[in-house]
């Protein structure tokens, strides 16, 4: 175990000085070859839990490490183990023992202060945990700022926004209409002793993850890996076969795909970066659709526009990914308040560019994964108060738009529907 307690803190380490958990964690996985997939599951999920809880837990060693180590790996490690104790079903000994003697070979007089903090900790750890987490932004694992912000814009619900946002996220299921049903699918997932139920229209919700290639049938595509709120961009972009359809913000292909297994569609998908625009191909492949894939920046439509007009546009805009951050951790401890604006900026840009290339009548679907107004509501108002010719299309009946927030079953998501006059 310690080989995981030692990865583990090296990633989280980098992480905090700016580095993204997703490129550290594979870049370690591939430099240590001999890990077994147990121990590359088990390292991933105490990266990403201890950085979804690392307020909680850099508050409570704090309280108990009054003089820290000079090697600093000795408090992350620290907080590995306590996220092993307190979230994970590792037998307590084996994580004490084995981070004394990691710490051992680090810093041999660190030994005895890790064996106590990690004692006391299985012996007290309710009362401490209690104790160190009373200020809401340690107690909901955020920084200081964006809490303000949620308690600022959601006044009644900030509390629900930031409890769901620190929990496990869940894995839910697209199911392919050409190869199965839900229905039939979830037969086939229990059959394999995998609990799951139905939450959309093709939507499964398993009860625990799993690696994908324990899904029956997944390397055939059946079924996708796709969060429930992120499905319903397919219902709302409102497309029927034979529509020419632009994803604009295309990679890595997840609602790409989805309209392409629901409707029968001449559709470009578009991304400004390549190697992400490759990961649309192998999705396309592996569900056998297609789709015209191109390089391109969404802001220059005259790079890459043939100046047909589009019936449809998908603009799923690079946002903060406010509403994701239980499955990308590392962007709590990334994100500055200023960087809001700059996501506004780019979004408000990439609109503007991309409005002409909609055909009179069609219809543009704007989607963030961002649970901030500025992204949303605010940036939609912005734009009608602008375009005379734009409309907004309800999405609902008490609402012109879609908000999801972080919930058992979906990520944060928002949806807003323009029509062209
Ligand atoms: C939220 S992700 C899209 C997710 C995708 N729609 C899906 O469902 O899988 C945003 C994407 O926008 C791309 N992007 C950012 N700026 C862009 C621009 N100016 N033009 C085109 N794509 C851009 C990013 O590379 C990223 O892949």
């Amino acid at each position: 175990m310690h080989q995981i307690q030692r990865l583990a803190t090296e990633i989280v380490s980098k992480v905090l000085t700016g580095r993204n958990l997703t490129e550290t964690l594979s870049d370690a996985l591939r430099q240590n070859p001999t890990l077994t997939p147990q121990q590359k599951g088990a390292i991933r999920d105490l990266c990403y839990g201890t950085l979804r809880h690392y307020n909680q837990l850099d508050a409570l060693v704090k309280r108990m490490v009054l003089h820290a180590p000079s090697d600093a790996r000795i408090s992350m490690l620290l907080m590995i183990a306590i996220y092993q104790l307190r979230f994970t079903s590792a037998a307590p000994y084996a994580i004490v023992d084995h981070a004394v003697k990691l710490t051992a070979k680090w810093f041999e007089p660190g030994k005895g202060l890790v064996n106590a903090v990690l004692r006391r900790v299985q012996r007290e750890g309710n009362k401490l945990w209690a104790e160190a987490c009373q200020k809401p932004a340690i107690r909901y694992g955020l920084p200081q700022w964006w809490l303000e912000k949620w308690q600022k814009d959601y006044p009644s619900n900030w509390e629900a926004i930031a409890e769901a946002s620190l929990s496990h996220p869940p894995m839910s299921l697209r199911v392919n209409p050409h190869h199965t049903t839900p229905t039939d699918y979830l037969q086939l997932l229990s059959n394999e002793g995998m609990d799951a139920a139905i939450i959309a229209e093709n939507a499964i919700k398993l009860a625990q993850p799993v690696p994908v290639d324990r899904l029956p049938h997944f390397q055939e595509g059946w079924v996708s890996v796709q969060d429930a709120g992120a499905q319903a961009s397919a219902r709302l972009l409102d497309v029927a076969d034979g529509m020419k359809v632009l994803d604009a913000c295309a990679a890595p292909g997840g609602k790409t795909c989805h309209l392409l297994e629901q409707h029968s569609l001449t559709l470009t998908a578009l991304d400004i970066d390549a190697t992400r625009l490759k990961r649309v191909e192998e999705n396309l492949q592996r569900l056998q659709l297609t789709a015209a894939l191109k390089v391109g920046n969404a802001n220059q439509p005259k790079t890459w526009w043939d100046g047909q007009a589009f019936d449809r546009i998908l603009l799923d805009v690079p946002c903060s990914a406010s509403g994701v951050i239980r499955r990308n951790p590392d962007i709590k401890w990334h994100r500055l308040a200023k960087d809001i604006a700059t996501f506004v900026k780019e979004q408000s840009d990439i609109l503007e560019a991309i409005w002409p290339c909609l055909a009179a009548g069609g219809k543009l679907l704007y989607a963030t994964c961002s649970v901030f107004p500025e992204e949303n509501q605010d940036q939609i108002s912005q734009f009608l108060a602008k375009h005379p010719d734009a409309k907004l299309e309800p999405l609902s009946d008490n609402s012109p738009y879609l908000q999801y927030f972080p919930s058992a079953d979906t990520d944060g998501f928002f949806f807003a529907r323009l029509v062209k006059q």
